[in-house]
């Protein structure tokens, strides 16, 4: 008798160790319901799972039972701090990219057994590397380009004796994310300016200015060369080169790959993936050994050219897309977790308002390429991008809680996703008040962009006329005439003033296609909210209740509400069946 109480007992002890413990976890066939739940689960046939991965919502009864649910089986979706992780995020930044300037050319000359003095043998110098610029998926942000400040190319090698030619400069690529936006602030191409002051001539002398040689009775034989482009024999000395012995400054050369440069000034809409990278800008020529500039009477050169100097042009980039879809919704609404639901992202979360504060673009697979993808797409796409936008408080449009900063991000995704909690209030009435703020956002940006047209006289690309020496720099902010003689105007530590770029004109918000995510379908009550919200969007769909942003031609093909408990990951297996189909729109 004492026996079997105390089996009793110890059976009850061990099955409530089992269930404290990690055991049935790790060994599913001694708990009961874990045992039937994982079996369910591995023998489903994989077309089954696939269907319902790809089954338009859910509805919310099935929702409602499954809200018993143990939440804390999902730690992705109800993570400890440890597990967050805030990925840095820049939607715009400027970068200069130069291209590498040309090597030096070579002063040698022949030496060998029974040959003392032999003929010049200087190799040309190397062109300088080229500058490539190349769209990617899985790029998000560029907040590793806005760090870089300058991207330049290797400088080419110089040449060497024996007639060997300087190797060439190292190209360099910037990658850039699907999206990308560039335009060119200013740029300085050496070249280019030495054609437009006319300093390069025929004959001695003509490459120093005109002006200076007309009025100089006692021509200084120094100051006939430029040190700029001239490279001496070591040890010689300018005084010892008389006119006789100085050859014409050859024309400046420029790489063939000029040719296959975008025309300036540069703008770039980079909106779909590039397979092979696009050339920006191309390097400079190397300069010419000795051996170009011999003639009848001169033999053996002293001289050789240097490298040209390489050009160097300023963007500014902007993504114009963020993501395929942005979660638009009010602070605490669940953005945070439907996107850990959806996706790997490790995003923060939390029981308050604005616990995200920048960004956080996620990517759903749709192909592992492992057999069948997941989902056909039009486009044979297979990933695509989600976006959790920091909230939207009333008033956003007046910058109010960080207001604008958030919404400049709305506008920057392709489908919008309103993300509105069941369980806080009248869903349809949080539909109407994000719309609002959405829709004063666009009415702002119209206008400021229709000021910024009228005020500027754009061309034909729509852009403001742009030239890139003289007007690039604004009315008013010329730099001072420099001193005659003067070392050309640095760069690096001046730059041009460029023009201040216009907005970029985006596509409109209200025509892009949207859906609702309600959320937290999980809670008690839940359900009447979300049968008000879908006859709202019903009615919005047949013209019977006005679009929400107050616009008559707002996108309202199709209004579909998608309830979801994504703490609990119910529900959102159907989205992005949604999305592709609103991406294909
Ligand atoms: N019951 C339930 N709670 C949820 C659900 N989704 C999110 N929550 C909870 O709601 C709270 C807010 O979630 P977040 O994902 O941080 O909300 P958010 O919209 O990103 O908030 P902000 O970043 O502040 O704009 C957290 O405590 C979540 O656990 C859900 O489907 N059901
Ligand atoms: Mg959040």
């Amino acid at each position: 008798m004492r026996t079997t109480g105390s089996n009793a007992m110890h059976t009850a002890l061990y099955s409530r160790l089992l269930q404290n413990s990690l055991a049935p976890f790790l060994y599913p066939c001694l708990d009961s319901a874990a045992t039937s739940r994982h079996v369910v689960q591995s023998f489903k046939p994989r077309r089954r799972q696939i269907l319902s991965r790809c089954q338009s919502t859910a509805a919310v009864q099935e929702v409602h039972s499954a809200s018993a649910v143990d939440v804390h089986q999902y730690d992705h979706l109800d993570p400890a701090p440890p597990d967050y992780s805030s990925a840095p995020f820049t939607d715009a930044c400027t970068l200069t990219v130069a291209a590498g300037a040309g090597g030096h050319g070579c002063i040698s000359f022949l030496k060998e057994k029974y040959i003392a003095d032999g003929p010049p043998n200087g190799g040309d110098g190397g062109t300088g590397g080229n500058v490539y610029i190349q769209a990617v998926r899985g790029e998000t942000s560029l907040h590793k380009i806005a760090r870089r400040g300058t991207l330049r190319a290797g400088r080419g090698k110089n040449g060497q004796g024996s007639l060997r030619g300087g190797s060439r400069g190292e190209d360099v690529l910037l990658s850039v994310p699907v999206g990308t936006v560039i335009r060119e602030v200013w740029r300085r191409d050496p070249l280019a300016e030495e054609f437009a002051e006319g300093r390069r001539g025929k004959g001695f002398g003509a490459d120093i200015r005109r002006d200076e040689s007309s009025d100089d009775d006692a021509p200084d034989q120094s100051r006939k060369w430029r040190r700029d482009k001239w490279l001496l024999y070591p040890g010689t000395l300018p005084k010892s080169f008389t006119s006789a012995d100085f050859p014409a400054l050859p024309r400046p050369r420029r790489s063939n790959l000029v040719a296959s440069e975008p025309e300036a000034p540069l703008r770039l809409d980079l909106s779909k993936p590039m397979d092979r990278p696009m050339l920006l800008t191309a390097g400079a020529m190397g300069g010419l050994g000795n051996p170009h500039f011999v003639t009848k009477s001169i033999h053996k050169p002293k001289y050789a050219t240097k490298g040209e100097d390489s050009t160097r042009i300023h963007l500014q980039l902007e993504l114009k897309l963020l993501a395929d879809v942005g979660l638009v919704g009010l602070p605490n609404a669940g953005k945070s977790t439907l996107l850990r639901a959806l996706t790997n992202s490790r995003t923060r979360i939390g029981d308050w308002a604005f616990t995200t504060l920048a960004p956080n673009v996620g990517t759903v697979i749709l192909d592992h390429n492992r057999g069948r993808p997941l989902l056909e797409t039009k486009d044979n796409r297979r990933s695509f991008t989600i976006a959790d936008i920091p909230g939207l408080v009333e008033d956003a449009h007046l910058d109010r809680g960080l207001g604008l900063g958030f919404l400049r991000h709305v506008e920057r995704a392709a489908v919008l996703a309103f993300v509105v909690d069941l369980n806080a209030g009248d869903a349809a009435a949080a539909v109407k008040a994000l719309w609002k703020e959405v829709g004063e956002y666009e009415r702002m940006r119209e206008e400021e962009v229709n000021a910024e047209t009228q005020r500027s006289k754009p061309d034909e690309d729509g852009m403001v006329a742009f030239a890139p020496y003289e007007s690039s720099i604004s009315p008013g902010m010329e730099p001072e005439p420099s001193e005659e003689g003067e070392e050309p105007a640095n760069y690096l530590l001046n730059p041009p003033v460029g023009r201040a770029l216009p907005p970029l004109a985006l596509p409109s918000i209200s025509s892009k296609p949207w859906f609702v995510v309600a959320t937290k379908a999980d809670l008690e009550g839940t359900q009447e909210n979300f049968k008000e919200l879908q006859k709202y969007l019903q009615g919005v769909q047949d013209g019977k209740e006005v679009h929400p942003c107050g616009k008559p031609n707002a996108w309202r093909r199709s209004m579909k509400a998608v309830p979801v408990s994504a703490i609990s990951k119910q529900g959102v297996d159907g989205l992005p069946a949604l999305v592709v189909e609103l991406l294909g729109e």
